[in-house]
Formats: C-alpha cells, sequence, structure tokens
C-alpha cells in the first residue's frame, strides 16, 4: 500500500514481557493509540510520519497480558483529525476505553454530542513541531470553549523549551489540562533545573493542570538498562516523574504509549515499562492514585458517586 512505514520506524516489541509488578485492580493505561488499519482508517495526508498499522485487538491483548484494565486511547498526529479509528475502538471496547480526539473549529455540536456518547472525553492539542504545522491559537481557544460545556478536558503536548510561549495559552484554557509526557524535559538538565522548575510551577500555580508520567523511554539519555536485568531502566527520568509524584499526587497519570510511534534507537518492552512504574510509584498508595483513583476521576467519574 502507499502507506509504507516511515524508514527507521520501529516496529513495537510483538512479545512484551509479563510485568513483575502486579498492577492495582482496575488500572488505567492512560496513553495510548490505535493506528489504521489503512486499508481501512488511512492516514492522514498531512501527516508527517507513517507508522504500521496497530489494531485495537493488539490494543486490548496488550492491556491484558500487563494488568491493566482500561485505556484512555489518545489520537495521534497521524490520523489528523480523522479520528475513526479511535471511535471505532472506543466502540470495541464495551466501555472499558476513553478517547482524547483531535478536532477542527468546525466540529459540530452533534458530531461532540456523538463522541461523547462514543466515550470521548478531551480533545489533543499537539505544539511538536516535528510532528504538526502550526495552528492559530484563537482555533484552538474555540475548539476548548466548544468542548468545556461538555466536561471535556484538553491534553497538551509540547516541548519543554516551549514552554515559556505556550505559557498563557495553557493558563488560559476553561477546561482541566493534562500535559503529555511531563512537557518532554531535557533530562540532561536534571530535574532541579529552572527548566523543570517551570513546569512544577505551571502545575504547582494551577490546580487545574495534570501531567502523564508517560514516556521515559522517550526522554532518557541513560536508557533501557533493564533490558540487562537491571532494576533501574530509564534511570535517569525517575527523579523527574518522583517529583511530580510526590508534590501533585492527585494530578499525575501514566500511559504506555503503545504503540510508541517515532521511536528508532530502541523500542521499549511495554512488560519493563510497566515495572518503571514502581520506581515512580513505589508504595501501594501511590500506585493506587496515579493508575486507578486518578484516571478513573478524570475518565470515569460517573463510576465514581
Ligand atoms: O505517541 C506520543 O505521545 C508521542 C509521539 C507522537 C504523537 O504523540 C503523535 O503523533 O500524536 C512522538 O513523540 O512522536
Amino acid at each position: 500500500s502507499h502507506f509504507e512505514k516511515t524508514p527507521g520506524w520501529l516496529d513495537w516489541y510483538a512479545a512484551p514481557s509479563k510485568p513483575r509488578l502486579q498492577l492495582p485492580a482496575g488500572a488505567v493505561d492512560a496513553h495510548c493509540h490505535v493506528f489504521g488499519p489503512a486499508e481501512q482508517f488511512p492516514f492522514a495526508p498531512e501527516r508527517k510520519y507513517t507508522p504500521c498499522d496497530a489494531s485495537k485487538q493488539q490494543l486490548f491483548a496488550l492491556r491484558d497480558h500487563l494488568g491493566f484494565a482500561r485505556n484512555v486511547i489518545v489520537q495521534a498526529t497521524c490520523h489528523g483529525k480523522d479520528n475513526r479509528a479511535l471511535l471505532d475502538a472506543l466502540q470495541a471496547s464495551h466501555g472499558k476505553a476513553r478517547g482524547v480526539v483531535t478536532l477542527g473549529s468546525d466540529v459540530t455540536q452533534q458530531q461532540l454530542d456523538a463522541m461523547h456518547q462514543a466515550g470521548v472525553r478531551g480533545v489533543r492539542f499537539n505544539f511538536v513541531k516535528r510532528l504538526v504545522d502550526f495552528t492559530p491559537k484563537e482555533e484552538l481557544l474555540s475548539v476548548a470553549h466548544k468542548i468545556a460545556p461538555l466536561g471535556w478536558h484538553v491534553v497538551v503536548y509540547f516541548e519543554a523549551q516551549d514552554l515559556p510561549e505556550l505559557w498563557d495559552f495553557f493558563t488560559g484554557l476553561p477546561t482541566t489540562v493534562v500535559v503529555d509526557h511531563m512537557g518532554r524535559p531535557d533530562v540532561s538538565k536534571g530535574a532541579e533545573s529552572a527548566e523543570f522548575d517551570l513546569f512544577v510551577r505551571l502545575m504547582a500555580e494551577h490546580p487545574n493542570i495534570w501531567s502523564k508520567l508517560s514516556c521515559p523511554e522517550r526522554l532518557s539519555k541513560s536508557g533501557p538498562a533493564a533490558l540487562h536485568g537491571e532494576q533501574h531502566a530509564y534511570q535517569d527520568v525517575v527523579p523527574f516523574a518522583r517529583r511530580l509524584m510526590q508534590q501533585f499526587p492527585d494530578r499525575v497519570l501514566f500511559g504506555t504509549d503503545w504503540p510508541h510511534p517515532n521511536l528508532k534507537d530502541h523500542m521499549p518492552d511495554d512488560g519493563l515499562l510497566v515495572d518503571y512504574v514502581a520506581q515512580i510509584a513505589p508504595s501501594p498508595a501511590e500506585q493506587q492514585l496515579l493508575l486507578v483513583d486518578n484516571p478513573m476521576r478524570l475518565y470515569w467519574p460517573e463510576e465514581l458517586t
């Protein structure tokens, strides 16, 4: 097909290891994707990479293999504003998945209501320049104001060096805001750096802003040491996640980011990624917050009454 995978794009682990960590009952993988199948759900013409297919069936099999109970499926840029593959997966999940879509300001109320019925609870704004072209802030704000009455939140993906210019936009959003992958800090600067202090200040000053503690494999310079059996996978990222887990225990989430788009130097074993959670949330109480209570409050609040 003409959807040839981007050269160098690694496939995900076909047979991930079984985690040592026993996840708490009801654990939520709060950041993952479905891609294609391209013949049924074509990738967006404006995409900046072409992934391999990654089906809902494979996602749900991974969920069960790792010990998660639910998924939050996040629209990735390779599908642009065409959320059909995501909506198809939500329907197949029988209520075990929620969705975060990508929308234009032309979205209609009828489309929003249908997505809400399907299990969508958020919209995603991507600012990573290698992934998307520029979208005017007015258009994004228009989308945010359209989804706010539904109780949806805004997921944002950006790189740490861009936080200063994005600060006013993020702090002006009329919803809960969930940051992907800790705002992608440069881990070589250290978890007490001015750069990460700024991100911590963003969360400290704005209690509506949450963060996912995901994607150490994208941020680490020390790499997946656990591939050799040691317990300290992605050791240099742990202090960043620990700082957020300790300071904002009720506003953090975790996800596998399966099928790990755009990774070229190594592909994480999802089982070892789950074991990484034991380093950033070592106590059962922290694991309960990170993996169950926090994502349930955000995505299935109706079940908490
Ligand atoms: O999957 C991720 O969250 C990370 C990446 C890709 C996307 O988010 C996307 O294409 O929407 C990335 O860093 O390349």
